[in-house]
């Protein structure tokens, strides 16, 4: 069973600008085992204040539509298929299900599809990626793992599993529940299983999928100002020591450095950022204006573990600014090398940066 959930404002005309209005929205892939604690993990990302979501649920989903009801967000759930979202023909209508989800009349922060526990998140990931739905982007793969059954369900072979390959962010839930003394070292061993397969993904521990939303998605009001990144929201509340400040003493917190763009960057060096971002920078984000050929342009550029996204905007920006955010970001050392890129000269017409530029964005249609 695939149901897709929708929000409850269906007018732009009574929110302010939103990123996904020129940018694609970034879709979520929430995977794992049976049983690991997807569901939980959705949950409390459909509680974020100032988010606003689409959920896509797969199989036999035991979303609590309850508890997202009442945070206010989703108000629809409509049945369109049966089975595992990767073996159904046509994927079960997924591409339809986002291009619906996706227009840019319901103005969506991200979509979060949760797969049933027997997906394969390679294959999920390729069907996001690859799409027919036009205005979506893979916004990250996120892998719940379960600290207690791993061992025994899911790494039982030699090598470690190999869709660990796919996760862009893995939450090892259920780790309050292993006795004291063997805690460490069983998050310890799952993460050295991870990284022999994936190196780039980040990992963060987490009670019943309370994670750090921020990692996953911009939060914003209807008071930010039209002409800002939702990650704005993020920033102004941003505690001195670079902690996302919200929702205290529920999860551990992300980290994040930002730099204003108060004129155009240097596409060189905005390239080597995106594929060099800070260390520790799980999503990287950014609105910039540049000098093209003839005249000025704007980009919106995203990267999320290693995958990088980039959109020409209608106009270029009057400002702009960077922003990278991760769980073991240093918040100094990533101003630092945003700083650089703001401070890169800009005034030669710099063509060699502009087609790397340019390449991205081809790469990312
Ligand atoms: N103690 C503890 N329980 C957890 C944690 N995460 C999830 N659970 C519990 O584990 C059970 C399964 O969690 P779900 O979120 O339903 O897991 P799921 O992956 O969505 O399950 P399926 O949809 O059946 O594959 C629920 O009873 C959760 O409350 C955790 O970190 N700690």
């Amino acid at each position: 069973m695939l149901r897709i959930l929708m929000p409850t404002w269906q007018s732009a005309s009574t929110r302010p600008f939103r990123t996904s209005a020129v940018g694609k929205v970034p879709v979520i892939a929430v995977t794992g085992h049976l049983g690991a604690g997807k569901t939980s993990l959705l949950n409390q990302l459909l509680r974020t204040p100032g988010a606003r979501l689409g959920v896509i649920v797969n199989d036999f989903g035991t979303l609590n539509v309850d508890a997202a009801l009442v945070t206010g967000q989703i108000d629809e759930a409509a049945a369109i298929s049966g089975g595992c979202l990767c073996c159904l023909p046509d994927a079960g209508g997924l591409d339809e299900a986002l291009e619906k989800l996706a227009h840019p009349r319901l103005g969506l922060d991200a979509i979060l599809v949760e797969a049933s526990g027997a997906a394969d998140p390679l294959a999920l990931a390729r069907l996001i990626r690859f799409s027919g739905a036009e205005r979506v982007r893979l916004g990250g793969v996120i892998e719940v793992i379960d600290a207690v059954e791993h061992f025994r369900t899911v790494d039982i072979w030699t090598d470690p599993p190999l869709h660990h390959a796919a996760a862009t962010l893995v939450v090892i839930g259920k780790a309050d529940l292993l006795p004291e003394g063997e805690r460490d070292r069983t998050v310890e061993r799952i993460r050295q299983r991870v990284r022999e397969r994936n190196a780039d993904a980040q990992l963060v521990v987490a009670r019943q999928g309370r994670i750090d939303p921020v990692l996953v998605f911009d939060t914003v009001t209807d008071e930010d100002p039209d002409d800002q990144l939702p990650f704005a929201q993020v920033l102004r509340d941003q505690a001195p020591d670079g902690h996302a400040n919200h929702d205290h003493g529920r999860h551990e917190h992300a980290q994040a450095a930002s730099v204003p763009l108060t004129g155009p960057v240097s596409p060189s060096a905005l390239v080597d950022l995106l594929e060099d971002p800070p260390e520790g920078a799980y999503r990287l984000k950014g609105r910039v204006r540049l000098r093209g050929s003839r005249a000025e342009q704007g980009y919106l550029v995203n990267v999320v573990g290693r995958m990088i996204h980039v959109d020409r905007l209608p106009e270029p920006p009057p400002t702009g600014e960077l922003v990278a955010i991760g769980m073991q970001l240093d918040s100094a050392i990533a101003e630092q090398k945003l700083l650089a890129v703001a401070a890169a000269s800009a005034e030669r017409p710099d063509a060699a940066g502009l087609r790397r530029l340019r390449r991205h964005r081809r790469l990312s249609d």
